[in-house]
């Protein structure tokens, strides 16, 4: 009894208590509640729901269910270019916006660690930090730019060889064939043979088993890591840490690892390659993987010496970025190329079209090894080729969801004032080229849309985002675009498909960062002409 009534308050003191609490509630309240929702500069800013000025979650179950760019888009279209997914969260659609975040070159959040960092290394793409970023990029710029994508001889003769002795004979096989798998075997092989020369890049296109396998380490975790890894990290971590509860299960990481050491015994024999120094191996030269190793040792011991301290570990540093730059290709290209195919194969006079066009690289050569010979200016500069891809990439983004980047100081974001440091702001390609005052028709794939005056052309490109912009645009892009080309001249050179599948199979697009077809399968019938 004695110990009980020690608690009791005193007259005294319970007006105080009172007093403190309601201080605590009314803090509370103004913090997570009054502010945000109506006093934040944030808060002019339209929301997505109402419950989006105060809480995050409907930003997190857009994400969590997969459904986030369409939802966006749909936004946009309802309330303008700028909306407020969450308290701290805005996606912009509009090219003022994009100028204020992207060529202002706003640094990236740790989304990008979380999902993209290999061998447990941060790389160019996951580098956060601008100055270090674009210290890292220039490194290896040159050897992407289209000067030396274009006067490449290596890459022309291992991909006709790619093309014509691995790829042609699947597709003369008479039967109907899923190319979708095809494709992401096509672009990882081309380019790691130009990354790590023709012996060391993979084989994909001929070994079944280990593009099976890759394919599976690669897709199959992304269900359970992409929201739960990505997007709330810390909350996974201290789950497992604290209660011992694991919401990734363990073999998405295994997948992860075994991905990652089959491609590091290859980096390893491109350091042999390198350090023996056998530059006239030619086609076996591991372009890429040297460019990188003497550029990397390089920056570390001269050129850019504070970034000492940033590469403790060369192997793993050259490592990070060379598998980084390969599973950027795999699925971007890959994606690309299915539904470009789909397209052409249910647009049989576009693809008439295509034929006609690629006559031009045919009259230059007729022999068996026609692609070697080809001028790649000339495959490079073909309108209808050109205009299939873009419009391709116009229609389905591989990198369809927003890019995600974090206010550096106080700004002006598309005439919003006043937006404070730290907030995560972001645009999507997926909106950007939805825009029917700019592309008409957005829903239907147009390529002839691409061919017009200069005026609209110009217009069109300063929305055409399937490559990002500012510091952060993809490094492989001329890589990418004359991979794609290259195969896509070759295949309807020399055969007509046809679309022999079920639509729901390829579209709609799979909504979130990259997209793929829905069904993960595009199934054609080649003929041989
Ligand atoms: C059709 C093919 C491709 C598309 C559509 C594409 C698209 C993109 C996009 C949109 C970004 C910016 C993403 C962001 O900031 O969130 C990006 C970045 C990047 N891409 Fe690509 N990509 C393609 C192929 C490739 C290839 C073949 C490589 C191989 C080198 C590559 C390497 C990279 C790298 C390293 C970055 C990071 C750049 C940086 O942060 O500075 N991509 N890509």
């Amino acid at each position: 009894m004695a110990i009980l009534s020690s608690f009791q308050l005193s007259p005294v003191s319970s007006p105080v208590l009172l007093l403190v609490a309601a201080t605590v509630v009314l803090s509370v309240l103004y913090r997570f509640i009054l502010y945000p929702a109506f006093l934040s500069p944030l808060a002019k800013v339209p929301a997505a729901r109402w419950h989006a000025r105060i809480s995050p979650l409907y930003s997190y179950y857009i994400k969590y269910a997969n459904i986030e760019n369409r939802e966006v888009h749909k936004l946009h279209s309802r309330y303008g270019p700028v909306v407020r997914l969450a308290p701290n969260e805005l996606s912009v659609n509009c090219l003022d916006g994009l100028k204020a975040i992207y060529t202002a070159d706003f640094p990236k959040t740790d989304w990008y660690h979380n999902r993209f960092c290999n061998f447990e290394t941060d790389n160019i793409f996951t580098t956060k930090d601008s100055k270090q970023h674009g210290q890292r990029k220039r490194l290896l710029s040159h050897a992407y730019s289209k000067s030396t994508i274009l006067s490449s001889s290596a890459i022309v003769s291992t991909t006709s060889t790619i093309i014509l002795d691995r790829l042609f004979p699947i597709l003369r096989s008479g039967k109907p064939v899923d190319i979708h798998p095809l494709n992401y075997a096509y672009s990882i092989d081309s380019f790691t043979a130009f990354q790590l020369g023709a012996k060391l890049g993979t084989n994909f296109l001929q070994d079944a088993a280990s593009r099976s396998s890759f394919l599976y380490h690669f897709f199959a975790p992304r269900p359970h890591t992409v929201f739960w890894e990505v997007e709330v990290r810390q909350f996974t971590a201290a789950l497992l840490k604290f209660l011992r509860i694991r919401l990734v299960p363990k073999w998405c990481d295994e997948s992860r690892i075994a991905n990652e050491n089959y491609f590091m015994d290859k980096y390893d024999q491109a350091a042999h390659i390198v350090a023996a120094e056998k530059q006239s191996n030619g086609d076996s030269w591991p372009t890429i993987y040297a460019t990188a190793t003497h550029k990397y040792r390089d920056g570390l011991a001269s050129a850019l010496p504070n970034l000492k301290e940033l590469y403790p570990d060369l192997r793993n540093q050259i490592a990070t970025d060379m598998f980084d730059q390969t599973v950027a290709a795999v699925e971007t290209s890959g994606n690309v190329l299915s539904f470009l195919h789909f397209e052409l194969a249910r647009n049989q006079d576009i693809q008439t079209q295509l034929r006609a066009e690629l006559c031009i690289l045919s009259s230059v050569s007729s022999n068996d090894n026609w692609l070697e010979s080809i001028n790649i200016k000339t495959l490079d500069s073909l309108p209808l080729l050109d205009a299939i891809v873009l419009e391709t990439l116009r229609l389905y983004p591989p990198v369809a969801g927003n890019q995600p980047r974090r206010t550096p100081t106080v700004c002006t974001i598309a005439g919003y004032d006043g937006i404070p440091p730290g907030v995560r702001v972001q645009a999507s390609a997926w909106s950007l080229h939805r825009n029917s005052h700019v592309f008409s028709f957005p829903e239907i794939w147009k390529p002839e849309r691409w061919i017009c005056s200069d005026q609209e052309l110009v217009e069109m490109r300063k929305w055409f985002w399937a490559f990002g912009s500012g510091a952060r645009i993809c490094l492989g892009k001329n890589f990418a675009v004359i991979s794609m080309k290259m195969v896509v001249a070759a295949v309807y050179t020399h055969f007509a498909t046809e679309f022999v599948g079920v639509e729901e199979d390829v579209i709609p697009q799979n909504d979130g960062y990259s997209g793929g077809p829905r069904g993960d399968r595009v199934l054609l019938q080649f003929r041989e002409i």
